[in-house]
C-alpha cells in the first residue's frame, strides 16, 4: 500500500468547465490547504456545486487541471479515498442505520469488530446512537443527513465537501447538522461547504470564497466578507438582491439597474 497519500493541498490551475459553447466555470486558480473551514457562497448558478464536484473528481475540467497533494488527480483512487462529499439530499441504502455505515466501511475492506466499533463511534459523533437498528429510509430528513455525515466521516477523510448540507432541513435539524460539522472539524477534517446562509457561513466558516458568474470574485476571512464585502456583487448578494449568472440566465435585472 505504501505511505498514506494526502489529498491536501487541492490546487485548481486554470480550471474551466464548459458545456457545449457555454462556459459555466472559470478559468480559475484556487487552492484549498491548511485546516481552515471554507464556505463557498454566491447566487444560484454561480458555479459553487461545480467547483466542489471538480475538486472531488466527479466531473473533469474542460481546461486546466486539479491537483491533489503530491499524488495528482482527484480521480486517483488513493486521493479520492481521502475525500468525502455529502449532498443536500442523501441517498440511503434500504438497510438499517448501522448497516449503512458498515457498508461504507466494508467497501474499504474494513470488517468485523473494527468496523462495528468505528460505526458506533461515527453514529455517536452525529447523535444517532440508539437508532442503529432502525431502517435508514424511515429516518427524518435531518437524521438522514446526519447518517450521511456519519457514513462519510467514518472513512476518516482529510477533506469533506458539503453541498448545501442543511438547505432541505428545518432550523432545528439544521442546527444538529451544523454541530456535527463542527465536531468533525475539531477532530481534524478540513471542511468546504456551500451555503446561501450568511448566518451559517458565520457559524461554520473561517473564510468565504464568494463566486458569481462562474468565477471567484472575493476570497476573504469570513467576518470581513460578511460585514464588509469588497465587490459590488458581494454587496448585492448580502443585501439580498438577486444577481443571476448571465451564462445561464438572461440578465433581465440589468435593465432596471442601469
Ligand atoms: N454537468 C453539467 N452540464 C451542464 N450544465 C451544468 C452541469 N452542471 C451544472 N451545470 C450548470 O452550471 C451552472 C452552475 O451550476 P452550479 O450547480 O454549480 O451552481 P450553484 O452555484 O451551485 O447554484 P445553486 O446555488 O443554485 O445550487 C448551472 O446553471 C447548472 O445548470
Amino acid at each position: 500500500m505504501g505511505a498514506v497519500v494526502r489529498t491536501l493541498p487541492i490546487r485548481l490551475e486554470g480550471v474551466a468547465f464548459e458545456h457545449g459553447a457555454t462556459r459555466l466555470l472559470g478559468p480559475l486558480d484556487l487552492t484549498f490547504e491548511g485546516s481552515q473551514r471554507t464556505a463557498v457562497m454566491g447566487p444560484n448558478g454561480a458555479g459553487k456545486s461545480l467547483l466542489l464536484r471538480l475538486c472531488h473528481g466527479l466531473i473533469a475540467p474542460t481546461a486546466g487541471r486539479v491537483r491533489c497533494g503530491v499524488a495528482g488527480a482527484p480521480t486517483d483512487p488513493r486521493v479520492r479515498r481521502r475525500q468525502a462529499m455529502v449532498f443536500q439530499r442523501p441517498v440511503m441504502l434500504r438497510r438499517s442505520v448501522k448497516a449503512n455505515v458498515l457498508y461504507a466501511l466494508n467497501r474499504r475492506g474494513i470488517k468485523g469488530r473494527d468496523a462495528r466499533s468505528r460505526a458506533d463511534e461515527a453514529l455517536s459523533m452525529v447523535g444517532l446512537q440508539g437508532l442503529e437498528s432502525r431502517p435508514a429510509r424511515v429516518l427524518s430528513g435531518g437524521e438522514q443527513q446526519r447518517l450521511a455525515l456519519a457514513r462519510a466521516w467514518v472513512l476518516q477523510p482529510e477533506v469533506m465537501f458539503l453541498d448545501e448540507p442543511t438547505s432541505a432541513l428545518d432550523p432545528q435539524a439544521a442546527q444538529a447538522v451544523e454541530s456535527t460539522i463542527q465536531r468533525f472539524h475539531k477532530r481534524g477534517t478540513r471542511i468546504v461547504l456551500t451555503t446561501h446562509s450568511p448566518g451559517q457561513a458565520r457559524r461554520l466558516a473561517d473564510e468565504i470564497v464568494f463566486m458569481a458568474d462562474g468565477g471567484v470574485v472575493e476570497r476573504a476571512e469570513a467576518e470581513a466578507f460578511l460585514t464588509r464585502p469588497q465587490s459590488r456583487q458581494g454587496q448585492q448578494f448580502l443585501a439580498g438582491e438577486h444577481t443571476v449568472s448571465p451564462a445561464v440566465h438572461p440578465r433581465r435585472e440589468d435593465r432596471h439597474h442601469e
